[in-house]
């Protein structure tokens, strides 16, 4: 659907009878973004909103404000996140195949920090402002249907074309044409028609509660790194970049976070991530902050060297504004970025789709909180196609960036499995 031509109402009221979110997610066509318990989860789709090409990010801003602008909002919770919001995910690459989509969904069941509500939003101005039980009895809440226990098989990269453009990577690397360079696969299955989504969806976000478990128009997914967030007038983020296998027993895991904490290969590939996200807000915030050095942040299937970034904003610029800037950094694509995207383009061979891209949600005000869509995969009616990736810089090796690719599959071949 384009652009109605009504304005947008939306009207935000507390609920005290909201629970927990999650359950309130749609079986067929889920949308959210939690973490912790805590975010947005929407019902239905009022209006989509599609874009394609390197303007995507402008084009979403500029048609965003547009609705921000008009929109008719009745908000007695005045939160980020309250009131009129899109969910949306976008592509990886400009050449991306995939559409990227802003999506205001019909009903918004919003958590954070013990407050709950829910938003309605319909075209035209309501004549009557609907009560928040009103809506919440409307939703269907079916059953839960039967976990699904499907298998991944390589898609149109094998292990061995991985560990070849890894090879390739780093002989471009070694020719100083990049310092870093993200190399990616893809594997694929088939699941059973009418899958319960909610079901790996909740699997995700109670095995991975301090990642973003989000579902935005079939993509699927636990992401541990935030590639910005901003909340009336304050910016932060999480860079990610620099891996570790998690240690069998008690010893050996805090050994393999010493050992990922004091690596120089995994420092590198840290700075430069880094680098790309404080260069990028840097023109735009004050005072902004990163710790001197990474924390390991623990997930339950990798050590990843983690720098959270806070500042203020100087200018009023929208959660889109910033994630056209920042996409993509170096955690995903490389250092420096166009040539890590040639690079990318040339050797990897296949259509990242929204893999790697930003996923989250905005407000009317510009508020929102964006993650790199990591650890997903895209559900395509019956098709689902997962990814993973792996940072490479010199010293990296081949067959250890495999294996890292392996542990980054599991979130999503545990939830399906
Ligand atoms: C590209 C991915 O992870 C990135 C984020 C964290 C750590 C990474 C690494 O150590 O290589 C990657 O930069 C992925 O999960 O597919």
């Amino acid at each position: 659907m384009t652009s109605p031509r009504e304005p947008l109402t939306a009207v935000t009221r507390p609920s005290a009878s909201i629970g927990s979110i999650l359950d309130w997610i749609a079986p067929d066509y889920p949308l959210a973004f939690v973490r912790d318990g805590e975010g947005i989860v929407g019902v239905g789709e009022l209006l989509r909103l599609e874009f394609r090409g390197a303007d995507r990010f402008t084009n979403a801003a500029a048609v965003w404000s547009e609705l921000s602008r008009t929109a008719i909002v009745h908000d007695s919770v005045k939160r980020a996140g309250t009131g009129l919001v899109a969910l949306g995910s976008f592509a990886f690459a400009d050449s991306s195949a995939a559409v990227s989509v802003l999506i205001v969904p019909r009903l918004i069941l919003g958590s954070r920090d013990g407050i709950h509500w829910v938003t309605s939003i319909t075209v035209g101005e309501v004549g009557r402002l609907p009560t928040t039980t009103d809506d919440l009895a409307t939703i269907p809440r079916p059953a839960h249907g039967a976990p699904v226990h499907i298998s991944f098989a390589p898609g149109e990269t094998s292990p061995k074309s991985f560990t070849s453009t890894v090879k390739a990577a780093l002989r471009e690397i070694s020719q100083s044409h990049a310092a870093k360079i993200v190399i990616a696969r893809d594997q694929v299955a088939t699941l059973p028609a009418g899958t319960d989504l909610r079901v790996p969806i909740e699997a995700l976000a109670g095995r991975y509660p301090d990642t973003f478990t989000f579902a935005v128009d079939g993509l699927i997914g636990s992401s541990p790194e935030t590639l910005v967030r901003v909340d009336n007038g304050s910016v932060s983020a999480r860079v990610l970049a620099g891996s570790a296998a998690r240690g069998d027993d008690r010893i050996s895991d805090g050994r393999a976070a010493a050992t990922l904490a004091s690596s120089p290969k995994d420092q590198q590939e840290h700075a430069l991530a880094l680098a790309s996200v404080m260069d990028a807000l840097q023109p735009l915030s004050n005072e902004l902050v990163a710790a001197s050095a990474p924390f390991a942040l623990q997930l339950p299937n990798l050590w990843h060297l983690a720098t959270d970034i806070e500042g203020q904003l100087t200018e009023r610029s929208s959660a889109l504004d910033l994630i056209e800037i920042l996409h993509p950094t170096a955690a995903v694509a490389g250092t420096p970025t166009p040539a890590a995207i040639r690079i990318i383009d040339e050797f990897e061979g296949f259509d990242r789709g929204r893999y790697a891209g930003p996923v989250g949600w905005v407000d009317a005000n510009g508020n929102g909180e964006w993650a790199v869509a990591l650890r997903c995969a895209q559900v395509d009616g019956t098709r689902i196609t997962a990814y993973a990736g792996a940072g490479i810089v010199a010293g990296s090796d081949a067959q250890r960036e495999l294996a890292e690719t392996e542990l980054k599959f599991r979130p999503i071949i545990e939830a399906f499995g």
